[in-house]
């Protein structure tokens, strides 16, 4: 009879959010909470670590034990049912009280707990049973529509767990606490103390949940953008506007965290990164080689310009992130960084260019992304929404401008990001930043 780790090992390399794709997981069980539920539907949270990859990984993998078949069925260890928890009625309904309400449950190293936002006005209310957001999500997304006067809310599980406050909580919760209206209110987190993976096996404290009021109907930009570049529809007008909704998050988080001027040494570790995701995108994409010269000339003349000051950033930047909301603007969702960084990079400050070269090649993705034969010049339509997403940057005046070079050893740099990203996780879509590297290296 199958283990729960076995079953655990054939169902995660199936799941979008399972990061070492094309191998068999090599699972250990590093923590578990019983969450109550019913003697029907007991809810568990398993942390599991994978040493498949280069680098250890772990995974959160909330579970319903149930004893009726399910349509969300993990597997069946030692005859019992086991239930993927995001997609189980049990597991919401302890999730939502946790974020919504607070709540403390034991472990045997240490224990998981939710707290509410201080700012978040506490409902009696029960939710509607909760939907699972759709889309290539590196985590997993649950929409709580709620009851009466309450507001939806969106509850972000973590699937990879790390040491340390998540930068998504944390850049936020200070954005939304300053009063900044581009990231939605706080609603709440659950967080939970493990013994780490590591020899030493020290006691550490970390995220799971991350629970934001939901604003629904609202598409996120990437679809409203692809869909004007398809149809050769003017976005000039909503690219300035999210110009200076970025400029002025930038801003804000200059105010709230510590920002400092760029060292010698600060130059050097980023040269370092550009060229390891260089090697990276290489062995991934050996296509690249040709363009070794020419990316290699981007970066020299990015290290002899003047470089902006090290500050907090968004981290991974793109139309998928933002959403345009009615009576409220451009709103920023996903502060966590890239997923293929580091952890300790992604919390350390770095540079605003990052984000600003990642929307811009946002917008050549959707313009590369059109299909042959749709009316309008898809080329011209991302020139023009790069021009006024810069335009509304630089007039919004509340954040620095950078050196032409720089900005585009970062757009460099992000779309050798994306080769490796897409050679992981969407094959198909390698081309896109291909040809980005391509257009680049001609000049
Ligand atoms: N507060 C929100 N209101 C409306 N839509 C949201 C909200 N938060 C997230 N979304 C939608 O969910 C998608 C995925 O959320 P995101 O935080 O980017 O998850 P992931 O880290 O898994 O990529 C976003 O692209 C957006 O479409
Ligand atoms: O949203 P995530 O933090 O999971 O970001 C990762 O996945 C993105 C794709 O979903 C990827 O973004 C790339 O594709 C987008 C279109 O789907 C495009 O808008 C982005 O410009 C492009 O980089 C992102 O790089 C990756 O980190």
């Amino acid at each position: 009879m199958d283990s729960t780790l076995t079953c655990l090992g054939e169902w995660m390399p199936r799941q979008r959010w399972y990061a070492n794709k094309g191998a068999a997981p090599d699972l250990r069980l590093v923590a578990e909470w019983d969450l109550g539920g019913s003697p029907d539907a007991r809810v568990q949270v398993l942390l599991v670590c994978d040493s498949s990859g280069g680098r250890p990984s772990l995974y959160q993998i909330p579970v319903v034990w149930r004893s009726e078949a399910s349509p969300a069925e993990i597997g069946r260890p030692h005859g019992a049912v086991l239930v993927d928890g995001t997609a189980d009625a049990a597991f919401h309904a302890v999730l939502y009280a946790l974020v919504t309400r607070g709540g403390r449950f034991g472990g045997a190293d240490g224990p998981l707990y939710g707290e509410p936002s201080p700012r978040h006005v506490r409902g009696s209310h029960h939710p509607l049973p909760a939907t699972v957001l759709e889309g290539e999500q590196s985590n997993t997304s649950l929409i709580f529509r709620g009851a009466g006067r309450a507001h939806p809310v969106i509850c972000k599980v973590f699937r990879q767990v790390h040491a340390g406050l998540n930068p998504d909580i944390e850049l936020q919760s200070a954005l939304s606490e300053a009063g900044a209206r581009s990231v939605p209110p706080v609603v709440g987190a659950v967080s939970a103390m493990w013994r780490a993976p590591g020899d030493e096996g020290h006691l550490v404290a970390g995220s799971l949940a991350f629970a934001q009021e939901f604003f629904p109907g609202v598409q996120d930009a990437w679809r409203v953008a692809l869909r004007a570049a398809e149809q050769g529809a003017d976005f000039s007008g909503p690219a300035e506007r999210l110009g200076v909704a970025v400029a002025e998050t930038h801003a804000a988080l200059a105010r709230l965290f510590p920002t400092r001027p760029a060292t010698a040494a600060d130059l050097d570790r980023t040269a370092a990164r550009w060229r390891a995701r260089l090697h990276a995108a290489l062995e991934a994409v050996p296509e690249l080689e040709a363009f070794v010269p020419a990316v290699e000339g981007t970066f020299a003349r990015a290290l002899a310009a003047p470089w902006p000051r090290l500050q907090r950033v968004h981290g991974d930047l793109h139309l998928g992130q933002v959403i345009d909301v009615p009576g409220r603007g451009w709103v920023l969702l996903d502060f966590e960084g890239e997923p293929l960084r580091p952890m300790s990079e992604r919390h350390a400050p770095d540079f605003a260019v990052r984000d600003v070269a990642g929307m811009l090649r946002s917008f050549a993705y959707a313009a590369d992304s059109v299909p042959a034969g749709s009316t309008g010049d898809p080329h011209a339509w991302a020139a023009t929404a790069r021009a006024a997403f810069l335009r509304g940057y630089a007039a919004s005046g509340a954040a620095e401008t950078t050196d032409p070079r720089v900005l585009s050893a970062f757009e460099v740099d992000k779309a050798l990001y994306e080769t490796v990203y897409e050679a992981r996780n969407r094959p198909d879509w390698v081309r896109i930043p291909l040809a980005a590297v391509e257009r680049i290296a001609a000049g």
